[in-house]
């Protein structure tokens, strides 16, 4: 300190501000990471409770496929019915053949001059199959993988679309985390395929063979058919035994590999927290049981899977074993020829062969039908939101007032965050909001925005309740500024247009450059190689963290708002980019309402107008002089801060 020299400044510029370790060892991500890990009394525990908490299967949607929902969507009658014609007629090509087979069969007992002559008849007969055959599979396999790859396009893109236009309180949801609905998204829409295209066209097929096979079976000899006939049920049974082993086995394949990707993305994510807790070995222990778990179940299961598909083929064979007992005494006593037990036992054996190899299919159609029943469910779920052209836009110059806000977050009902919260923030004023941690100060910034709606009271802006004003317009009149500012992998410029078309608004390159400039990151840009060209990466990695808010800040800038929302904005940020980042806001600032969430009391000891909040309620309200004089809450939190 007595050097003057850098720490001095560094120091000085912190005024006192408590120095915390832990935001000069972790990035925001792992903070976040570490607050979570301390709410749950250590990281271990919390990694358990994570565990624990994702016991309950998620996948418990009662609903069934809405097939009618399916065909819908994918929006090509015309494939749909040529698909069903040609399956319809390719179902009759093998009780045609067990026809012709068994009329063949007559023929090796006629005089060589007539088997001559007949046999250019019936191979004639086989060759117009094989045309019908070929001309109606392709056919079939053509229209209904068109049919599906559209159903494959449109339930992503549908889903997608219906996914972000929720409500906030949707993601809030456990059944609807990032990971959860990344994961539905990329993977169950293909398993559509299995559901229908040639799937469903192959069961279309396998009840036309079954039906006609049958009844060619039933004219031959009812008889000996009813006796192999006992056999189906059990067959039956085993199939359904087999697809409701793989419909579990599915869920717990999700649910496994939802686990896995958490557990597997957080500890990436939080890599630093994790080697700098030396979490490594627990975190895989926990990664491995899980898989272990998975591995041990699945196995039990395949043991019982392949004793009853064993059995379903075994049966099959018992079945014309008895079939032909019974058949030889009926032949023997003159009730039936060879020839219609042949006919019977080949519609049977054609029958069985189409049911089984249907059959492989029901094993992946249980897999299917969850994977499906979810996407249609993500896809028609309604969204609490109003429509982009619903509600006023009125002129907006930027006077807030909350009345009497009651709110409680949708995912924790019971529990009310704020308890009857008023504020009244006049046009052009910077109101300030603090408060102990859980106070409410984030949650007035996300109903100011109407991420949510408040149960009871009323926000209103120039007079206007904001429930009346169209969500779309009063976004576009505030600019928000946050902790961890949201940016994408995309180059600068486009980090700091983003969303600007969307306003309808077109930008001149100068524009880019005033919002930059205002925000003090025109200077950093220009010394890059390739400028405002440059890419920032995933969440803009390549920047430093004051960076990454000046990025923001001229984003917000740009959009020129009336009302500016900074949450916690400079919370994360060393002294130094601290400095800056403050200068840019001061800049933001300029002319524009402001209401600013801020843990360091320092940054807000300039506001027009500090709320203190606690419970959900403002409790102190005067300037940084005034609440000092009032020596109450404010003015122990100052003291607290500054003893820190
Ligand atoms: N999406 C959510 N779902 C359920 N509860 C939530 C949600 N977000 C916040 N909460 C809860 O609401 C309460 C208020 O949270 P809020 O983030 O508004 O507090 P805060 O004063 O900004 O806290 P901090 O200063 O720690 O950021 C907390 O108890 C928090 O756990």
């Amino acid at each position: 300190m007595e050097k003057k020299g850098v720490y001095y400044n560094l120091v000085l510029s912190q005024s006192n501000k408590a120095l915390d370790i832990e935001e000069h060892c972790v990035t925001e991500i792992d903070k976040s990471f570490i607050q979570n890990g301390a709410k749950h009394l250590n990281v271990q525990d919390w990694l358990n409770q994570n565990r624990l908490s994702s016991k309950k299967s998620v996948y418990q949607f009662s609903e069934d496929v809405k097939y009618l929902t399916l065909l819908q969507i994918t929006n090509s009658p015309w494939l749909i019915i040529v698909t069903v014609i040609a399956c319809l007629i390719a179902g009759c090509q093998m009780p045609t053949f067990a026809i012709l087979y068994g009329g063949v069969l007559r023929l090796f007992v006629l005089p060589i001059e007539e088997f001559e002559s007949q046999v250019k008849l019936w191979s004639g007969m086989f060759g117009i199959l094989s045309l019908v055959t070929i001309i109606t599979i392709s056919t079939a396999a053509l229209a209904s993988s068109s049919v599906t790859e559209n159903m494959i396009k449109e339930l992503r893109i549908q889903t997608f679309k219906n996914i972000l236009s929720q409500q906030l309180s949707f993601f809030d949801h456990k059944n609807h985390s990032p990971i959860k609905l990344t994961n539905i998204l990329a993977k169950e829409p293909p398993l559509v395929k299995n559901i229908a295209g040639l799937r469903a066209g192959s069961i279309i097929m396998t009840i036309v063979t079954t039906v006609l096979s049958l009844a060619i079976a039933f004219y031959s000899g009812w008889m000996i058919t009813l006796i192999a006939l006992c056999f189906v049920p059990l067959i039956i049974f085993g199939n359904w035994i087999q697809m409701r082993m793989n419909f579990r086995s599915h869920i717990r394949e999700c649910e496994t590999s939802e686990k896995v990707a958490k557990i597997a993305a957080e500890s990436h994510q939080n890599i630093k927290t994790v080697q700098f807790l030396c979490l490594q070995e627990h975190i895989h222990n926990v990664y491995t049981n899980e898989l272990k778990k998975s591995y041990r179940d699945e196995r039990k299961q395949s043991i019982v899977l392949s004793i009853t598909f064993s059995i379903v083929h075994a049966a099959v064979y018992f079945m014309y074993g008895f079939a032909f007992i019974y058949g030889s005494n009926f032949v023997a006593s003159g009730k039936m020829t060879a020839e219609d037990i042949y006919r019977v036992l080949f519609a049977l054996i054609l029958a069985s062969t189409n049911l089984g190899t249907t059959t492989l299919f029901f094993q992946d159609f249980g897999k299917a039908k969850l994977a499906v029943t979810q996407v249609v469910k993500l896809m028609t779920t309604g969204s609490s939101l109003p429509k982009s052209d619903e509600g006023e836009r009125p002129e907006i110059k930027g006077n807030i007032q909350f009345k009497d806000v009651v709110f409680s977050y949708p995912a924790r009902g019971h529990t009310q965050v704020l308890t009857g919260f008023s504020l009244e923030v006049t046009q052009g004023r910077t109101v300030a909001l603090v408060g102990g941690s859980g106070s409410g100060k984030s949650t007035v910034i996300a109903l100011l925005e109407r991420f949510y709606n408040p149960n009871k009271g009323h926000i209103l802006i120039d007079g206007t309740d904001i429930a009346k004003i169209n969500v779309g317009y009063l976004r576009s009149q505030i600019g928000l500024v946050t902790q961890e500012p949201m940016l994408f992998d995309c180059s600068l410029r486009d980090n700091i247009t983003y969303g600007i078309s969307a306003l309808g608004r077109i930008v001149t390159d100068q524009d880019i450059i005033d919002a930059a400039k205002a925000a003090y990151i025109h200077e950093f840009i220009a010394s890059l190689p390739q400028g405002y060209e440059t890419n920032i990466g995933e969440r803009g990695s390549k920047l430093s963290g004051g960076q990454r808010q000046r990025v923001a800040i001229a984003r917000a800038i740009l959009r020129n708002p009336k009302i500016l929302l900074l949450d916690e904005a400079t919370s994360a940020l060393d002294s130094e980019s601290e400095k800056v980042v403050h200068d840019a806001l001061n800049n933001a600032r300029k002319g524009r309402t402001s209401i600013v969430v801020a843990h360091r009391l320092s940054t807000v000891e300039n506001a027009d107008l500090i709320a203190v909040m606690s419970q959900g309620v403002v409790k102190e309200l005067g300037t940084h002089t005034e609440l000092l004089q009032v020596r109450g809450i404010y003015y122990h939190l100052i003291k607290a801060q500054y003893h820190n």
